[in-house]
């Protein structure tokens, strides 16, 4: 029971095993997950402080565009301001010439012009609108109209197209926005930007916040050392204007697509944007990064705001990656522990499987070795490859001689099946039980109970037989005694009354079928009981062996002695010719038992009563044919003894 027990465990891992399989490797997931997390996270926020910087410095770098962009149109307005100082007049074909030359929409892309507004006193005002008009700008005027202190009056401003030409006339120092700008470039000597205002260029469409940038030119040889100087020595201003998204796409292109840039002026507010990259959003936003820079430029301060938008950089892709690397790491992890788990658990199934099979093989090994019966294996050819102690023993014969004979080449012939016949019936996966005569190595005979079976290979086919044999020698030989002793008279070891009247029914059937005549004889032996009571019961049975022997001698070996019981016989003669023949053997018979017997030193003498039934002549069944041989014995005996009477 141990044994089944442990093969029990062995085969049923699977059944009990994955519970700590699943919590290994449910614990190996929750490690890999941690481990991800952990990992992410540190990833995560190094991601962050990545894009974080680089957001920054995406940042500094469109601060530090446009700082440069400007730096280089206070150089273009110092070269037109510069162009005033040399010349002792500059025209508008000069001017038209010097822009030109500086190819502003070429190399510094976003710039409306630049132009030249004159400084006008009250009094001048007239002279120079004649003038004007006198250059062929039949429509020129001051504009807007008005008595002011002073005027201002755009007087150049190249490319002179279309949208700068609505430009011509105009008082930019009316305006607040511009006449700060205008002040304080004054005040300083220097480059000043004016505040967000909306250039007299524009039309209805497409309207954007614009901004100027004034530089002051002075007449030549005057002192400009004080603000009245300077007032006093002013001939007019240098200025750019811009439209601001015109000028922001000029220097910036369209940039990135992930970020929103808003200039503001000064301060940030709607009110004061100048810029907005994406206008279509709304404010109230919240971006995952924002940087604000401020920009001095020409005296103004603007803040440059850029946000990230969502889906900013594509680094978060890659962090989406790196992150299902990870994953896929921690998969791998688990999947490696649980592979682990399982093919230890596997491995140690095996073993145990293993170990259970060598203790199955040993047991079984030993079971075989000391089983009485004879167990052998055969190939396909039934020839042996194993055989066990015992079938040695049996066969009486070594294992080295037994290995590779044919088993079958050690019957006795008789009614086995032939080899062909055994191969082919296990083939057909039958296997049997029968009996058999084998011929023992000392030639002796024996009887044997054998069972075969088939072995198969997996894919199918014989492969052999397994063969187990049982020594029945005494076995039959019991059973033949016992049979004996049911059909035959134990004193005298001729057929008893029930053998006889089996024998006789047969005689019937015979006689009946081919028309024989047989006989029957009855023989009582004549006081018999003398013997007995004089000699003794021993006496008695030697001398019932002696008549039985003389009885035997007078017989032929064809006809059948039978004891009835007591001192009574039976005589089947079953091939006789006439009644004649059967009184002669009744006659022998009769003479054969008159003789005296000598018993242990004692002479005794009988004699015996004869009745004679002939077959179909007295009867034709067993009954009538018995019935009237009695008769018969019986009326010799009446007739006086030691005779035969039909
Ligand atoms: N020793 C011995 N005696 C037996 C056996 N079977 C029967 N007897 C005896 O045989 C005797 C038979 O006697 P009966 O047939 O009756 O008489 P009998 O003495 O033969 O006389 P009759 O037949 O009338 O001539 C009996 O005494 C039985 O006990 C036996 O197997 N051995």
């Amino acid at each position: 029971m141990a044994d089944d027990r442990s093969i029990g465990s062995a085969g049923s891992w699977r059944g009990r095993r994955p519970g700590r399989i699943l919590t290994m490797t449910l614990l190996a997931a929750a490690l890999a997950a941690l481990a991800t997390w952990v990992v992410w996270k540190q990833q995560s926020e190094e991601y962050q402080r990545d894009i974080a910087g680089q957001f920054e410095s995406e940042a500094a770098e469109i601060a530090v565009r446009i700082d440069e962009r400007f730096l280089a149109y206070r150089l273009v307005l110092q070269g037109g301001r510069g162009l005033f100082e040399v010349m002792d007049r500059v025209d508008r074909r000069t001017w038209r010439e010097y822009v030109r030359t500086l190819k502003l929409g070429e190399d510094i892309p976003g710039v409306q012009g630049l132009g030249f507004t004159l400084w006008l006193e009250p009094g001048e005002l007239p002279s120079h609108v004649d003038a004007l008009r006198a250059e062929g700008f039949d429509a020129y005027r001051v504009w807007p109209e008005g008595v002011r202190d002073g005027y201002s009056s755009i007087v150049m401003l190249e490319p002179f197209d279309w949208r700068n030409q609505r430009a011509l006339g105009y008082d930019m120092y009316s305006e607040p926005v511009r006449r700060e700008a205008m002040e304080r470039a004054l005040r300083t000597g220097g480059a000043a930007m004016s505040g967000r205002t909306v250039l007299v260029q524009e039309t209805t469409a497409d309207v954007q916040a614009g901004v100027l940038i004034y530089t002051p030119v002075f007449v030549e040889g005057m002192p400009l050392a004080t603000e009245d100087e300077r007032w006093r020595a002013l001939h007019g201003w240098v200025y750019m204007p811009f439209r601001m998204t015109d000028l922001m796409r000029g220097m910036l292109g369209l940039y990135s697509e992930g970020v929103r840039l808003r200039v503001f002026d000064e301060v940030e507010n709607s009110q004061a944007l100048l810029y907005d990259s994406h206008p279509e959003r709304v404010a109230d936003e919240q971006p995952d990064f924002v940087s604000v820079k401020r920009l001095t430029l020409a005296g103004r301060t603007w803040l440059v705001r850029l946000d990230a938008l969502p889906g900013y950089a594509p680094q978060f892709d890659v962090q989406r990656a790196e992150l299902a690397a990870i994953g896929m790491v921690g998969l791998l992890f688990v999947m490696a522990t649980w592979f682990f788990a399982l093919t230890r658990e596997r491995a140690r199934a095996l073993a145990r499987t293993t170990a259970s099979l060598q203790h199955s093989e040993r047991r079984y090994s030993t079971l075989v070795n000391v089983a009485q019966e004879g167990i052998a294996a055969t190939d396909e050819e039934f020839r042996l490859t194993f055989v066990n102690p015992s079938l040695a023993e049996i066969l009486g014969r070594s294992e080295a001689e037994l290995l590779g004979r044919p088993l079958d080449e050690l019957w006795q012939g008789g009614k086995a099946e032939t080899r062909v016949q055994i191969l082919a019936r296990l083939a057909r996966g039958q296997g049997r039980r029968y009996e058999t005569d084998l011929v023992r190595g000392d030639g002796q005979l024996l009887t044997a109970l054998v069972s075969d079976a088939p072995l198969t290979h997996a894919e199918g086919g014989l492969r052999g037989a397994i063969v187990v044999l049982l020594d029945i020698t005494e076995r039959k030989d019991v059973e033949r005694r016992i049979a004996h002793l049911a059909t035959h008279d134990v004193l005298t070891g001729i057929p008893n009354r029930l053998m006889f009247s089996e024998q006789l029914t047969h005689a019937v059937d015979q006689a009946k079928r081919y028309g024989h005549r047989f006989a029957l004889l009855f023989v009582d032996l004549d006081r018999f009981k003398r013997v007995n009571d004089e000699l003794g019961h021993h006496a008695g049975d030697q001398l019932l062996r002696e008549a039985v022997r003389r009885m035997q001698h007078a017989v032929r070996s064809s006809d059948m002695l039978g004891r009835r019981g007591g001192d009574e016989f039976v005589v089947l003669l079953p091939e006789i010719e006439s009644g004649h023949d059967a009184e002669v053997v009744a006659e022998k018979i009769r003479l054969a038992l008159e003789r005296p017997f000598v018993i242990d030193g004692e002479e005794a003498s009988i004699s015996s009563s004869i009745g004679i039934a002939l077959y179909p002549d007295h009867g034709t069944d067993e009954d009538a044919l018995m019935r009237r041989a009695d008769e018969a014995m019986y009326r010799a005996k009446e007739d006086g003894r030691n005779r035969v009477c039909y």
